[in-house]
């Protein structure tokens, strides 16, 4: 019995106050700023969600288009950050390429360590404006594609499609991307959040602080799941399989990749608009395959729930909606990374607003006190 309370993993600890998000398990509810994030991705363009996530109220339409102009002006990736991209492993995982470059981002900006309120936004709209572009870029060099460029005439989602496939999708296709961009943009003091507030803590610079948030994102347990949901799928193989699958994973204690959640515990309030979402888009679609993923997910999701009472987090649905959307599976987190930058830098902002140094205490259960042997004596 420990003589301290420990909260393991930071269990049910609040470590500081947020304006941004608010998380409502109890009534599986989620605003950002106040407004319900469903009305938010349904209602409004990613561009206005980043606005109001960083800026505190929705955008008027001249503000709108002030941002847009903004975010326009800082597309483009320099020579330089080409040709380290040219460099990279295609083999390896793109968050590892994306960390890299985002931290050569850094390097490049001569001013990284200016955190005024000015700054800090200017970087933060740098990054959000071409991170999209290292993200399609590393798609394409990855399969041997030369880049696309990024073009200034089309919207922020339409541009990632141009710059991914060279082509913008249907309507409903990029609606559901855009909608997935609301969805991820922000979650309170989730892991990756948490590790930029702590980097920003020691009054580090924002890139570094989002290049930290970009490794904790990668693991499965969090962002990485929305690839791992998409592996489970192929795994499983059909609708027909998807039930027994399931049953027998649980009987061998499989941990089912995209359910479950730290905070909410009768589901995810973002998953019901990601479905929906997904269901438009396998209508527009009309494939056999696009209704052999979306009726997998339906069974795989009604018997975890069934048997466990353990619902699916928004990976589960937003990973096959990448997929039918021509993602390559291993771009799916760095997508989330399209999104959640917005969160980040915010929360790097806030945290730098009323900073004080993230150092929680430790509980040892280590050795007792002892006294050096000498090395020959050992
Ligand atoms: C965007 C996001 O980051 S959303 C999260 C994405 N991550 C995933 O989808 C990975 C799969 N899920 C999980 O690993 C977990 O549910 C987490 C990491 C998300 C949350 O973990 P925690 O809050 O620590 O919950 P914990 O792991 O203690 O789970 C509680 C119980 O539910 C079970 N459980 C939770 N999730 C799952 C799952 N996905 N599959 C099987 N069992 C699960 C646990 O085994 C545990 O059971 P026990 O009490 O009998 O030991
Ligand atoms: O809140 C969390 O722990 C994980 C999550 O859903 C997110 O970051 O979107």
């Amino acid at each position: 019995m420990s003589e301290v309370e420990v909260q393991y993993g930071l269990a049910g600890v609040y470590a500081d106050d947020t304006a941004i998000s608010k998380v409502m398990p109890e009534i599986n509810s989620l605003t950002y700023r106040g407004y319900k994030v469903q009305d938010l991705a349904t209602q409004c363009r990613f561009e206005e969600t980043a606005y109001l996530i960083w800026n505190g109220e929705l955008p008027t339409q001249s503000q709108l288009d002030a941002f847009n102009a903004a975010e326009k002006k800082e597309r483009g990736l320099s020579g330089d950050l080409y040709k380290v991209m040219g460099l990279f492993n295609p083999k390896a995982h793109p968050m590892d390429t994306l960390r890299t470059a985002i931290s050569f981002l850094g390097q490049e900006d001569e001013t990284a360590d200016d955190s005024s309120p000015e700054a800090l936004m200017e970087k933060s709209i740098r990054m959000y404006a071409k991170i999209p572009e290292i993200v399609a870029a590393t798609y394409r060099l990855r399969n041997g594609k030369q880049p696309i460029p990024t073009t200034k005439d089309l919207a922020f989602s339409e541009n990632f499609f141009h710059m991914c496939f060279g082509e913008v999708p249907a309507p409903e296709i990029v609606k559901c991307f855009d909608i997935s961009m609301t969805l991820y943009a922000e979650h309170s003091f989730n892991a990756s959040t948490f590790t930029a507030r702590t980097i920003a803590s020691s009054t580090s610079d924002i890139y570094s602080a989002v290049t930290g948030a970009v490794g904790s994102l990668k693991g499965p347990l969090h962002g990485g799941a929305n690839e791992a949901v998409m592996y489970m799928l192929k795994e499983v193989g059909s609708a027909e399989k998807a039930k027994d699958w399931m049953l027998d994973a649980l009987a061998t204690k499989k941990k089912i990749m995209g359910f479950g959640h730290r905070v909410y515990r009768s589901g995810d309030s973002r998953v019901p608009t990601m479905t929906e979402a997904y269901k438009k888009m396998v209508d527009v679609i009309g494939t056999d395959e696009a209704k052999k993923y979306w009726e997998m997910s339906r069974i795989l999701d009604e018997t975890m729930v069934a048997e466990k009472g353990i619902y699916p987090n928004l990976d589960f649905p937003a990973g096959p909606a990448y997929y039918l959307m021509g993602f390559e599976i291993p771009m799916f987190t760095p997508i989330f990374v399209v999104s959640r930058i917005t969160g980040w830098t915010a929360h790097v902002m806030e945290q730098l607003a009323n900073n004080k140094l993230i150092r929680p205490l430790s509980h040892y259960v280590g050795e007792g006190q002892r006294e050096v042997t000498p090395i020959a004596a050992r």
